[in-house]
């Protein structure tokens, strides 16, 4: 059979697809007619607050885990090796640290959502700079989730692109609007079993096509695909032990620290010990998300060796070929594709569904319910129009995104550092910082901005215009291990504005937190910094106190017993979560900050 000739779905092909749509509109419409029937804005931002670790941990995992790393990765490991998989040690620190210091904060100032946390510790005016940042990261982001599974299926198999688009596009919105945050998770936790299990499926049946297990092994390890720890520091490099685990824990900490869509899933949890709990079991998850998409590439690299299918001409890009291999290997296993494209699918729904959730908390608690007064009732039916208007511009972006033409892996993190590092870097100079004020939290963000574009789209332009060092592709691949890709790096170093411009994008979102605590701390320095009587209580992490109480508690481990605060969560594992203004959880803020906690926010949170 001619190997570039498309590739046809049979009918269970399409049963499957159009099975996974309907599932998840079942979904949908069961929570719009049950519990409270997404009468109250409590319930269809919040989940009634009631959610338990287990379905909030997956369904945490599957927002940011897309089609675009179920295509992207695979595709990295089968042209670079499995250096991207060391991102997997950027996860550790990456969850940690919101477990223990955003989670803590957050969740005891009872948020309707993140960025009221700006008002509270800087002013109105940087609430809704963050949350204006924030709608722009996430409807860019969508674009590009909505739009990459429907254009692999399209190169592929020739399912009708816009089809496809609006197929997943219309679904989605419909069963976020309907069925609230609680559809959106129980339909994560679904589409990720959807998600795990087509990618499991395809690797047994690469790895029998490829000649067994350790025919497999022999293979990418003679095609120099086992990569060991680069520890180059050349910030220029793209994917380094560096850039991905360090790096990359700034990328996690913008993603899983304060982004609106995670933190209302932790803010939605019954208990603070249970959101923690959900922190900690997305380790897990985000591991084995990362293995099968890594084994998904070595697998490809067993089949196709250097021939890859994009060498052969076969298709046109990097982004199609995890779906060419899939219609390629399952040709004799009819169901297995569609149960693919389910999987790609599945990714994907996940995003969109998290965002337009979030998208449309952060319009009507930010930007709209401060403004004007309105019932819950009303609140809740424009919450339900936001969510449907979000799903229409974000169909929208999907056509700018057909548009640009980029990896689509490194495009998404990219996003991730460009937009989502300056509001890390908001959130830290507010969390860390007692002394900063608003004009340099304002400052600093819109500093943070502007070196983040100038160089993400100075690095995009020069890599578009100087295509002179080819990128590293299958044929200098056969000689080449790791180590001479770094001798080829190092000789066509970028100097001056070309070397800013080259650094790694894994590095985007560090630079710009960090330009934006620098940048702030010093203009706040400049027009007279915060006293630390003047900042809300609660709203800053004691940093210096915690690491002397921790080193307290080395040196001294029995003082543990005596002084530590952990019998008053306990105590109220019982108490649901309602029932928040208990005094042990007020003894517990005040840890934080020895003032009367909370007391301002409760006009707007306890409506
Ligand atoms: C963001 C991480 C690193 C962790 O969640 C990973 O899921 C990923 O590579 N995501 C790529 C973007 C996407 O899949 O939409
Ligand atoms: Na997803």
């Amino acid at each position: 059979m001619d190997p570039s000739a498309p590739k046809y779905f049979t009918i269970i092909d399409y049963v499957i697809f159009a099975l996974l749509l309907v599932a998840s509109m079942s979904i949908g419409l069961y929570y719009a007619f049950t519990g409270g029937r997404q009468s109250t804005t409590r319930e269809f931002l919040f989940a009634d607050r009631s959610m338990k670790c287990l379905p909030l941990s997956l369904s945490l995992m599957a927002t940011f885990q897309s089609a675009v790393a179920v295509i992207g990765t695979p595709a990295e490991v089968y042209t670079n090796g499995t250096q991207y998989w060391f991102i997997g040690c950027s996860y550790i620190l990456g969850l940690l640290i919101p477990a223990h210091i955003f989670i803590p904060v957050f969740y005891r100032l009872h948020l309707t959502s993140v960025y009221q946390y700006l008002e509270l510790r800087f002013c109105k005016a940087v609430r809704i700079c963050g949350t204006v940042t924030f709608i722009f990261q996430m409807v860019i982001y969508v674009g590009v989730g909505i739009y990459t599974p429907a254009l692999a299926l399209n190169a592929v198999t020739g399912f009708h692109l816009w089809g496809a688009v609006l197929a997943t596009g219309l679904v989605c919105t419909l069963y976020t609007a309907l069925g609230g945050l609680k559809a959106v998770v129980w339909t994560d936790v679904f589409q990720t079993l959807v998600m795990f299990t087509g990618q499991l499926a395809v690797i047994i049946v690469g790895v029998q096509q490829a000649g067994g297990l350790s025919e497999t092994w022999v293979k990418v390890r003679d095609g120099g695909r086992i990569s060991g720890f680069d520890l180059n520091p050349d910030p220029t490099v793209r994917h380094t032990f560096w850039t991905l685990g360090v790096g990359g824990v700034f990328l996690m900490l913008s993603l899983y620290g304060v982004n609106q869509a995670q933190v209302q899933r932790y803010l939605s949890s019954r208990t603070e010990k249970e959101a923690v709990m959900s922190c900690y079991m997305v380790f897990p998850c985000l591991q084995v998300a990362l293995m099968l998409s890594c084994l998904m590439g070595l697998v490809m690299y067993a089949c196709y060796g250097n021939n890859s299918p994009l060498e052969q001409q076969y298709i046109t890009s990097k982004d199609q070929m995890v779906l060419y291999f899939v219609m390629d290997m399952l040709q004799n296993f009819p169901g297995l594709p569609g149960l693919f494209v389910a999987c790609l699918f599945s990714a994907s729904l996940s995003t969109i569904s998290s965002a337009l959730n979030s998208l449309a908390t952060v319009t009507i608690m930010d930007l709209i319910k401060p403004h004007c007064s309105m019932t819950e009732a009303r609140a809740t039916l424009l919450s339900k129009m936001l969510a449907v208007s979000y799903g229409i511009i974000c169909l929208a972006m999907a056509y700018v995104v057909h548009l640009m033409n980029s990896s689509v892996l490194q495009a998404a993190l990219s996003i991730f550092g460009m937009v989502g590092g300056p509001l890390l870097g908001l959130f830290c100079l507010g969390i860390f910082f007692p002394c900063a004020n608003s004009i340099g939290a304002v400052t600093g963000l819109a500093a943070g901005l502007l070196i983040s574009f100038w160089v993400g789209i100075g690095g995009f332009l020069s890599r578009m215009s100087s295509s002179v060092v080819p990128p590293f592709n299958s044929t200098n691949t056969v000689a080449a291990g790791p180590d001479n890709i770094t001798i080829i790096d190092a000789a066509s170093r970028p100097v001056g504005l070309h070397g800013f411009y080259s650094l790694s994008y894994m590095w985007y979102s560090a630079l710009n937190s960090s330009t934006v605590v620098l940048i702030g701390l010093i203009i706040s320095f400049m027009t007279g910094r915060t006293k630390g009587d003047d900042v809300a209580s609660g709203t800053v992490y004691p940093v210096v106190r915690t690491a002397r109480s921790l080193l307290h508690k080395l040196v001294e481990p029995s003082a543990c017993c005596t002084s530590h605060p952990r019998h008053k969560i306990d105590g109220h594992k019982e108490i649901n979560g309602n029932v928040k203004e208990d005094a042990g959880i007020q003894e517990e803020t005040e840890t934080f900050l020895p003032s009367n906690p909370v007391s301002h926010v409760e006009q707007e949170t306890t409506v």
